[in-house]
């Protein structure tokens, strides 16, 4: 099955995420608020790129419970997961002013911008592979540190973990995986080693952004604009 073997394939790669200090210390509640605001501010960047390509996966679906599953995952990410976003936020003291005011960073444009070319250009298949780690990492490492943080009632990031390791949101990564299984079912192998390759591709984007967050990232350039 196209899911186990590229789960497989990016095993070193997701190992490198749960590793990574970020969600370390996510995990043990030490990581310091300007770093998980900065993940904050650009992740809801990311949720308006990702939501749309949801949508256009809905669009590209003949099956109507498929376009039903992509249409309700577009409207959660805009719903749940950015309202996640406003309450840390708020909750940080961060305006909307503020948070317009910050530059995407080059991380979250090039993922973004990634998933964006995906959905214009590519195939259904190749699509749904594309969005398929933004589900599965984020469970895995939701899972991870819901485990390893049980007891921990008051520790700051438990709405973000319980978002993550919810029982709906593993059962939308299961439906997710079922389609992309079932879309690589029926794929020509160019189309297969496409959809490898776009999975791939997210999984490192995954990695990238935490890791641009942990190190709060800039454009080195915008020194040189006026
Ligand atoms: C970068 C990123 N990837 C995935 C998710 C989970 N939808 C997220 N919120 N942010």
């Amino acid at each position: 099955m196209f899911c186990e073997e590229i789960w497989a394939r990016t095993a070193t790669l997701l190992k490198a995420i749960h590793d990574h200090p970020f969600n370390a210390a996510l995990g043990d509640g030490t990581l310091d608020r300007e770093r998980f605001a900065f993940y904050m501010v650009q992740d809801a960047r990311y949720l308006s790129a990702f939501s749309k390509a949801l949508a256009a996966a809905s669009v590209r679906s003949a099956d109507p419970a498929d376009a039903m599953f992509f249409a309700e995952s577009a409207h959660t990410a805009l719903a749940v997961e950015r309202g996640l976003h406003t309450s840390y936020l708020e909750e940080f003291g961060v305006s909307a002013e503020e948070e317009a005011a910050v530059p995407t960073s080059p991380t979250c444009l090039a993922y973004a911008s990634f998933l964006q070319a995906t959905a214009l250009a590519e195939p259904l298949p190749v699509l749904a592979a594309a969005v398929l780690p933004c589900f599965w990492v984020y469970q895995d490492v939701g899972t991870a540190l819901l485990a390893r943080t049980a007891g921990m009632d008051d520790h700051p990031y438990r709405a973000w973990i319980d978002t993550y390791s919810d029982e709906s949101f593993a059962a939308s990564v299961e439906r997710i995986k079922a389609i992309t299984d079932r879309l690589a079912e029926t794929a020509d192998p160019a189309t297969r080693r496409a959809m490898a390759e776009a999975f791939c591709r997210a999984t490192e984007y995954e990695w990238m952004f935490w890791d641009s967050a942990w190190r709060l990232e800039t454009w080195p350039t915008r020194q040189w604009l006026g």
